[in-house]
This record gives structure tokens, C-alpha cells and sequence, in this order.
């Protein structure tokens, strides 16, 4: 462990291998890094690699301040997602969420083991869904835990709080999980993650949230948390906020769809990607690329799978699904707008002055990252916490318009219907004012990380609890 002395104190970041949990504790780490700690991540290789090299908003030099481990689990299958599901949900990366919990907790424990022998403090923040490192922190003599809420603290609220209060006072539907996700899944979670039991084991909760999105939920969980003695840090975004000039600078590995945007008008271009884990059907895609042209609005479509379990393993089959849709689509609309089948700068995308708007599934680091840029969401949810977050999204915080609500989840959503909420976002009064209020909230939540800002007031709140305690 370069550099470490008796004295220091070791953080260790745990995500859960999937690239919306990667990324969370990737950037949390980095900011950790740039305040002088000693940062430790640990996942199975794959998924080190898979988060290194898509990491977004720091430079290459930033990734050498943290120590990568690998979390080395048996081989899994890895297929691709299965596109006649019922629901939306990822269940291709069962196999892999099932061995990584069956088996990385043999090599985290000898890390962890290493690292308690050559410092004072081990501070270890788990994923709640890799709930085993709360108890592999607990067994040492000097470890400590805490655990990571990856999704929007609401939604926390809403399994902490059986009688809904908050949302029912505020005119909001919470969405339970059951109704979201496979029955398959919530036995994993119950059976084998054991959240609640590891929660009892930590010191108390991080949250990639912030106070100017919300407010009087955080208060909510902070005061159950205190009622059992833990504590609550709501640090985010986690993401870096970028400023618009930022996304513009010429880098090496800037990417062509940035040097397009360049060349459009200030606040023209809608942005449409479904994140990391959701894939549309081939009637869907038809439908979406209708309402696409027939808007004649500018757009960057990111038009790509779900993941697979180890991302190493695809080798384009999912780049060349739609070639036969592509090729007229694209000539169609040639010059108003761009489609990527790879992996798209979402970060930058959003941060530049030509994004105006982005229509999203609402997976938490989406939702963190359009607002944190200011920009609203055509909200289109697909699985787990996502219809709660359109519920956030579109009826707490008016930043957003909803495409397709989550009662219709089974349906293919018609171009015409596109088109209209496509037309309400860009064209409308009523878009402009959404587009007004989102862009209000962004400034709002960039000053909650600037200096005395509440996020950066939390972290620096967290980084003195874990850096003092025990002396
Ligand atoms: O081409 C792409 C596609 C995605 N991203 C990034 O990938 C991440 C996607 O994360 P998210 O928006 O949260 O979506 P999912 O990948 O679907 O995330 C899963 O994990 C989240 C955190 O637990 C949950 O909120 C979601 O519901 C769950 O589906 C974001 O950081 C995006 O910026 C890119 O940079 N380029």
C-alpha cells in the first residue's frame, strides 16, 4: 500500500457491479482522492476496468490517485439482455450480481485484512447492494462503515415510511419496488443482499442527493437514521458539475459528437439516452424514430443495449441490431441530428449550451446529471426506482414532462405521442417554463457544492468524522 503509515486512514470504496454503481463511487472516490486521502476501489477487474475507462468529467491523471483492486470472482454467463421480458428489467446480469455476491467476499476480507494492519482507521463505504463489506468492516479492530444510497433519498423515504406521508402531503404516488422490478430480483435483495441487516452493522448512510432537490426528504431520513444513533452525509452530486465552456475545450479524447454540438444553437438539442441497464425493442425504436423526424428538432440519440454482466464480452452484436432502421432514419434526418451506438460523454453532452433538454428512463445518475446541468427531463421510466423518480422529476420539482407514465409500462408508446411531449419541451409556453425551472434548480444545485454550499458543507463534515475518529 504505497505510502501509507500507521497513522492514516484507509477509505475503501465497494460498488455493486453495474456501470449506474460504478460510477457513483468512482466519483466519490476521486473527490476523496483530491482532498489528500488514501482511496481504495475494489471490484471484480472487469468492472475496474469497465468504470475506469468510462469515467467522464476528470482527466486521466486524476484515476492514478486511487488504488484499484480486484474482487476476483468465478466466471458467469454473460449474455445479452433479453428483449421479449415483460418488464424492462436487467435480468441478464443475475448471473453475474449472484456470483459477485456468493464470492467477492474472500478477497475484500484479505484486503480489507491488509489494510487494518497498516493503518489506524479502515473506512469502508459499501453499495448497500454489497452489503457483505458492512460486515467484513465490522470484524475489524479498527473498521468502519458506511453505507451508500445510490438512488434518490425519496425513495428511501418511501420504504422507510409505510404510510407514504411525505408524498401523499406533497400529491405524489410512490411506487413500490415489488411492482418495478422481478420477483427474481427482490429474492436476490432479501435472500442474499440483506440491506437492512448490514445497515445495522454501519455508522450510518452517504447519499448521492442534494437539499435544493431534497430538502424535506433528507430531513425525513436524517431524523430515522438518528433515531437509531446513525448518521446521514447527502454529498451529492456526486458527478462533477461542468460548466458549459468546459464541455467545449478541445481534449484527446474528446468525442465527434461534442464538435457537432459545437456548431448548433445555444439550447437546441435534445438529448435522448436510456442509461446503462435499459434496451428498446425493435417496434419501439420505429416509433421513437418517427416522432424524431417528424419533430425536426435537433437530437444526439444514444441507441445501445443494456450492458451485459462484463461489457468485455460484447463484441458490437447489440451496435449493429438496428443497422437496417439506422441507415434510412439517418440519411432522413442528416444534419439535425446525430445517433451514437457506443458509449456517449453523457456528462458533457449535458453541461453544453447547445443540450436543451433530455429525454431519460430516470435512473438516479441521469436524473443527478441533467439537473445538476439544468437541464429538464422527458421522463420515460423503465424499471426499479426510475417511475419514482419521474414522479420527482415531473410533480415534485417541475423540471420534467413525462412521456410515458409508468401504468403503461407494457405498451409501445406511439411516435405521435413522442412528438407531442418532444414539441411541449422544445416549442411550448408551457416546456419553456419547465426548461426555466430546470435550469433555476441546476444553478441551485451547483452552489450547494461550491464553498458553503450544503453538499460541500456535508463532505467536509464526512471527511472530518472519518479522518478524527478514534484519536
Ligand atoms: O452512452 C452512455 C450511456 C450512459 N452513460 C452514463 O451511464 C450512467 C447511467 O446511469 P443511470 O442513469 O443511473 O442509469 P442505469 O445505468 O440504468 O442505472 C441503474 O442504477 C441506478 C443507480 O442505482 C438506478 O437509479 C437505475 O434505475 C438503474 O437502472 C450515467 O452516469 C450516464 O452518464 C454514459 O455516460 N454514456
Amino acid at each position: 500500500m504505497a505510502g501509507s503509515s500507521p497513522e492514516t486512514v484507509a477509505f475503501v470504496a465497494v460498488p455493486f457491479p453495474a456501470q449506474g454503481h460504478l460510477n457513483q463511487l468512482l466519483h466519490l472516490s476521486l473527490q476523496l482522492a483530491s482532498r489528500g486521502l488514501e482511496v481504495h476501489y475494489a471490484a471484480p477487474a472487469p468492472h475496474v476496468r469497465q468504470a475506469r475507462e468510462r469515467v467522464h468529467g476528470w482527466d486521466d491523471e486524476a484515476l492514478l490517485s486511487i488504488q484499484f483492486h480486484d474482487l476476483r470472482i468465478s466466471t458467469y454467463v454473460s449474455p445479452p439482455p433479453d428483449l421479449a421480458a415483460s418488464i424492462a428489467f436487467p435480468s441478464h446480469l443475475m448471473p453475474l450480481w449472484e456470483a459477485y455476491t456468493a464470492e467477492a467476499r474472500v478477497p475484500l476480507s484479505a484486503l480489507l485484512d491488509k489494510l487494518s494492519a497498516l493503518h489506524r482507521h479502515v473506512v469502508v463505504v459499501y453499495d448497500l447492494l454489497s452489503s457483505f463489506a458492512a460486515e467484513e468492516a465490522a470484524r475489524l479492530p479498527n473498521g468502519m462503515a458506511f453505507g451508500f444510497h445510490c438512488t434518490s433519498l425519496s425513495y428511501m423515504v418511501g420504504k422507510l415510511d409505510a404510510e407514504h406521508r411525505l408524498m401523499r402531503e406533497n400529491g405524489l404516488h410512490y411506487h413500490k419496488i415489488d411492482s418495478c422490478v422481478t420477483k427474481e430480483f427482490l429474492d436476490y435483495t432479501h435472500n442474499r443482499v440483506l440491506v437492512s441487516q448490514a445497515t445495522a452493522l454501519a455508522a450510518g448512510i452517504l447519499a448521492n442527493s442534494c437539499r435544493a432537490l431534497e430538502g424535506d426528504f433528507i430531513d425525513a431520513v436524517a431524523e430515522t437514521l438518528a433515531a437509531g444513533g446513525k448518521k446521514l452525509f447527502v454529498v451529492g452530486p456526486f458527478n462533477p458539475v461542468l460548466d458549459a465552456s468546459a464541455s467545449k475545450q478541445a481534449t484527446p479524447r474528446r468525442h465527434e459528437c461534442l464538435d457537432w454540438l459545437d456548431k448548433q444553437p445555444a439550447a437546441s438539442v435534445l438529448y435522448i439516452s436510456f442509461g446503462s441497464m435499459s434496451s428498446l425493442r425493435e417496434d419501439q425504436v420505429v416509433e421513437l424514430a418517427a416522432a424524431l423526424s417528424a419533430s425536426k428538432q435537433r437530437f444526439i440519440w444514444v441507441l445501445r443495449d443494456a450492458d451485459r454482466g462484463n461489457i468485455f464480452t460484447d463484441s458490437g452484436e447489440s451496435e449493429n441490431r438496428h443497422a437496417n432502421i439506422l441507415s434510412g432514419f439517418c440519411k432522413q434526418t442528416e444534419g439535425t441530428g446525430l445517433v451514437i451506438t457506443g458509449w456517449a460523454p453523457q456528462l458533457e453532452i449535458l453541461a453544453h449550451g447547445a443540450t436543451a433538454a433530455f429525454m431519460s428512463h430516470c435512473g438516479w445518475n441521469s436524473t443527478m446529471e441533467s439537473m445538476s446541468h439544468g437541464k429538464p427531463i422527458l421522463a420515460w421510466p423503465m424499471h426499479s426506482d426510475q417511475p419514482w423518480d419521474t414522479e420527482l422529476v415531473c410533480k415534485y420539482l417541475k423540471a420534467g414532462l413525462v412521456v410515458r407514465p409508468w401504468e403503461k409500462n407494457g405498451e409501445v408508446v406511439t411516435a405521435t405521442t413522442i412528438q407531442e411531449v418532444i414539441e411541449k419541451m422544445m416549442v411550448s409556453d408551457e416546456g419553456l417554463a419547465v426548461r426555466q425551472r430546470a435550469k433555476a434548480l441546476g444553478d441551485a444545485i451547483r452552489s450547494s457544492v461550491d464553498v458553503g454550499g450544503s453538499s460541500r458543507e456535508d463532505l467536509e463534515r464526512f471527511v472530518a468524522h472519518i479522518t478524527s475518529h478514534g484519536r
